[in-house]
């Protein structure tokens, strides 16, 4: 395991920073995460897997607010229109025809009420406060930071590409129909993680940037891993659920 803080000391070139960019995601990505083993391997309850989609509602509905920050500190108008996408690709044409929709159905689709998903008043503490850290880390940091931040998406096309066959091998329950969020998403993420990598490798002109994409991207592994973390904790024992938080239906 590599310890990344000070990777840049020495300057890198630019496919030196992509090479420990992409390490960075081969030791950190939350693919690595037992919860994903155990959801890949077909171990999840029910409740594990309807808390999963319950507290990653929270995430991806931050998403398009924290783009809107991104917008909002960008000056360059032809970067304004490419990262305006994003939003578009989560909130559709009105709202409720994107991405925040495409996950509502998984989340409903595993039996959740659609009002206490989009409340996201069961949610985790944890998971409220990793949500939390990404909006203000994309707010509060440079332009720079924020879209280092996002290069998660490039490791994303190989989390869905191991969850999903997993998901519709492993579970009865669980059909093409309830994974339709992870049909376009592939696609987005790879356009995404392109623009966003040419813009950090064209912008990290000195050791200083190069080691502040760097950083940004160990912070939004620890984001993931965090979600993560509180899932496989809070759903282990029925003892260790946060008051508050969804509980299975026989538990409530
Ligand atoms: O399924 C996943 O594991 C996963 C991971 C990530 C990611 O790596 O941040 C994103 C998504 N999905 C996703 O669906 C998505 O829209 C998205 C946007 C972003 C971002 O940081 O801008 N990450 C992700």
């Amino acid at each position: 395991m590599s310890d990344f803080h000070d990777a840049a000391r020495n300057g890198l070139s630019s496919s030196e920073l992509e090479t420990v960019l992409r390490q960075v995601g081969a030791e950190r990505y939350h693919n690595r995460h037992p919860f994903h083993h155990r959801m890949t391997s077909g171990a999840l309850s029910r409740t594990e897997m309807q808390a999963w989609a319950l507290n990653r509602y929270c995430y991806q509905a931050v998403i398009p607010r924290k783009d809107a920050m991104i917008l909002a500190h960008a000056e360059d108008p032809a970067f304004r229109a490419a990262w305006r996408k994003r939003i578009e690709d989560h909130d559709g044409e009105d709202g409720w025809s994107g991405g925040i929709a495409r996950w509502l159905h998984l989340a409903t689709s595993l039996g959740l009420d659609p009002d206490d998903v989009k409340s996201e008043r069961l949610a985790l503490p944890a998971t409220r406060f990793a949500v939390g850290a990404y909006l203000s880390f994309c707010t509060n940091r440079t332009l720079f930071e924020a879209v280092a931040s996002s290069l998660t998406e490039m490791f994303s096309p190989l989390i869905i590409g191991e969850r999903v066959p997993a998901m519709l091998a492993k579970y009865d329950y669980i059909t093409e129909d309830t994974l339709a969020y992870f049909s376009r998403r592939p696609e987005q993420a790879s356009r995404d993680a392109d623009f966003a990598l040419a813009y950090v490798l064209g912008h990290a002109d000195t050791a200083e940037r190069q080691q502040q994409a760097i950083d940004a991207l160990v912070f939004k592994c620890d984001i993931l891993w965090a979600m993560l973390d509180a899932l496989q904790h809070a759903y282990a024992e029925p003892g260790n659920i946060p008051p508050g938080a969804f509980r299975p239906e026989a538990a409530l």
